[in-house]
């Protein structure tokens, strides 16, 4: 069993894998073997989550997730804890396994109740798993409520209660004041939905348990990239190693946008950095940061330039694009330029070009700048964020950067997604995706795969948020520009 931390590097598997897995694990071993293993992997963490806990509730589901759930009960109950299991099922249309299982709770005289017991020190979810086909209906829906405003620590097991394992969406809303500390441990695989769109809220820390099955030839869903190496300069190098980078964008009133990608550019380690602005009446030196050249946006040569184009833009990057789209050798398009390509089939066809001239382009769209793309709702963007990626690399021949909880990283071709784990709500705030498109310049510039140079600089992004000291002053976009890369 292990914690999965934004260090790890692993697989994700969607539920039809998980099923292949589960069916070819399950047929190599004697039978309820495996929810005899998950149910102590369950106990075992619970102990460990909340040592001192008299009372554990034990929600229990119609299938084999409620089985796991009567499997904890048994080995919870054997080590002198008292787990009180409310079971939303039928006992007669379980599973054979969960049947076991459930017969294995009453031998050890777990206590079972209609309602949830009014003090508990900890709760295991066990309602629904990966067989879950629809929202929680009836008494669940109930019971996580209550769950969900308990206080007191709530372990999921498998998946929580009413997440789509495949997209990560859950079927009701955890609110923000919650103080439940969540823990989640999966089984046999990790799941994408564990990890994007409400994923993360829903889960908290993940745990994962293989079972002692850690052989299959399945591919892939999707994965997490781990931490990624720590940057490398040989001692003869020099600017010209790291590449040049110029920002497009700083339209009237918004040159500050284009400034802090540049600056985030800089900081993170490009050899010259170039800011490309829109607005003629734009000042010819930024004091603040002199190494930052600047000049006008709509005549600097990109043709041995890694662009950065869309940062602060306006309506006035319209104008801009069809040269940029053109000659830039390497391209991050953000915000304003994905609007403005959104809105024009043409441009949408000089994008398309770029890849098949061989010039690498990274998109950096948040949910409703994906949709615009895409011709959907954001909400539907956010109802699948690994196939509206994936989508979205595919038509435009691009590696997509789907921002939000749980970014998701896609290039055009076969090699999987990738979820980012690092990043938190101090992004929230106004010129950090500014600050992300300046550094995928800078990784772009230096010569890094497109898709590579993505991973490494979203991770790098939301490692600086993930450490940033919780009694600090709020993390600025202007300071989380100046980081150096980890
Ligand atoms: N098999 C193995 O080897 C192992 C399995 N393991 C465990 O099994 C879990 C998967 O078990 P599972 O396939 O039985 O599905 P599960 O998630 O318990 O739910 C299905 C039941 O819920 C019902 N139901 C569905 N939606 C509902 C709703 N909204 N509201 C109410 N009812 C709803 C559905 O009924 P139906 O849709 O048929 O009406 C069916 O009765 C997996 O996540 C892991 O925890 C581990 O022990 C490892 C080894
Ligand atoms: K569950």
């Amino acid at each position: 069993m292990y914690r999965v931390t934004s260090a790890t590097a692993a697989d994700l598997f969607d539920i039809t894998a998980t099923r292949r897995i589960e069916r070819a694990a399950a047929a190599a071993l004697p039978a309820h073997t495996l929810m005899q293993r998950a149910g102590l992997a369950v106990a075992r963490l619970a102990m460990a989550v909340a040592p001192h806990a008299r009372t554990v509730w034990i929600a229990c589901g119609p299938g084999n997730n409620g089985g796991d759930g009567f499997e904890a009960a048994a080995q919870l109950r054997q080590r002198g804890f008292m787990p009180v299991v409310t079971f939303a099922g039928d006992a007669d249309r379980l599973p054979p396994d969960a049947k076991a299982s459930l017969q294995r709770a009453r031998d050890a005289q777990v206590i079972f109740a209609q309602e949830p017991p009014t003090d508990y020190e900890l709760t295991i979810d066990a309602l629904l798993g990966i067989g879950a086909t629809r929202p929680p209906e009836g008494v669940m829906v109930e019971w996580l409520q209550e769950m969900d405003a308990s206080g007191q620590p709530v372990l999921s097991v498998d998946v929580p209660s009413g997440l789509n394992a495949d997209t990560g969406v859950l079927s009701r809303r955890i609110s923000a004041d919650a103080r439940t500390p969540r823990v989640c441990l999966t089984f046999l695989t990790l799941k994408p939905g564990l990890f994007t769109a409400n994923g993360r809220d829903a889960a908290g820390t993940v745990w994962f348990d293989d079972l002692g099955c850690d052989k299959h030839a399945e591919p892939p869903t999707a994965r997490l990239a781990g931490r990624p190496k720590a940057p490398r300069r040989t001692h003869a190098s020099h600017k010209g190693s790291y590449g040049d980078v110029a920002v497009i964008g700083g339209a009237p009133g918004m040159a500050g946008a284009a400034l802090l990608a540049g600056s985030a550019a800089l900081h993170a380690g490009a050899g010259r950095v170039f800011v490309g602005l829109l607005d003629p009446s734009a000042a010819p030196v930024d004091t603040a940061q002199p190494e930052l050249m600047l000049r006008d946006g709509h005549t600097l040569d990109l043709s041995d330039m890694t662009a950065v184009c869309g940062c602060g833009g306006g309506t006035a990057i319209r104008a801009a694009l069809p040269r940029v789209l053109t000659t830039a050798a390497a391209l991050v398009l953000d915000a304003d330029a994905l609007n403005a390509i959104a809105a024009d089939s043409a441009l949408q066809m000089q994008l398309v070009s770029r890849a098949q001239r061989g010039q690498p382009t990274v998109i950096t769209p948040h949910p409703l700048e994906a949709a615009r793309l895409l011709g959907y709702a954001a909400s539907d963007v956010q109802a699948d964020r690994l196939a509206a990626a994936r989508q979205l690399a595919t038509r435009f021949g691009v590696v997509a950067v789907l921002k939000g909880s749980g970014t998701v990283i896609a290039a055009d071709g076969d090699a999987s997604p990738v979820i980012n784990l690092t990043g938190n709500a101090k992004l929230a705030t106004a010129g950090t995706g500014d600050v992300l498109a300046g550094m995928i310049g800078a990784a772009l510039a230096a010569k890094q795969s497109p898709f590579e140079a993505a991973c490494e600089a979203v991770w790098r992004h939301g490692h600086v948020a993930d450490t940033w000291p919780a009694d600090a002053a709020p993390l600025t976009a202007g300071t989380l520009a100046r980081q150096a890369p980890v």
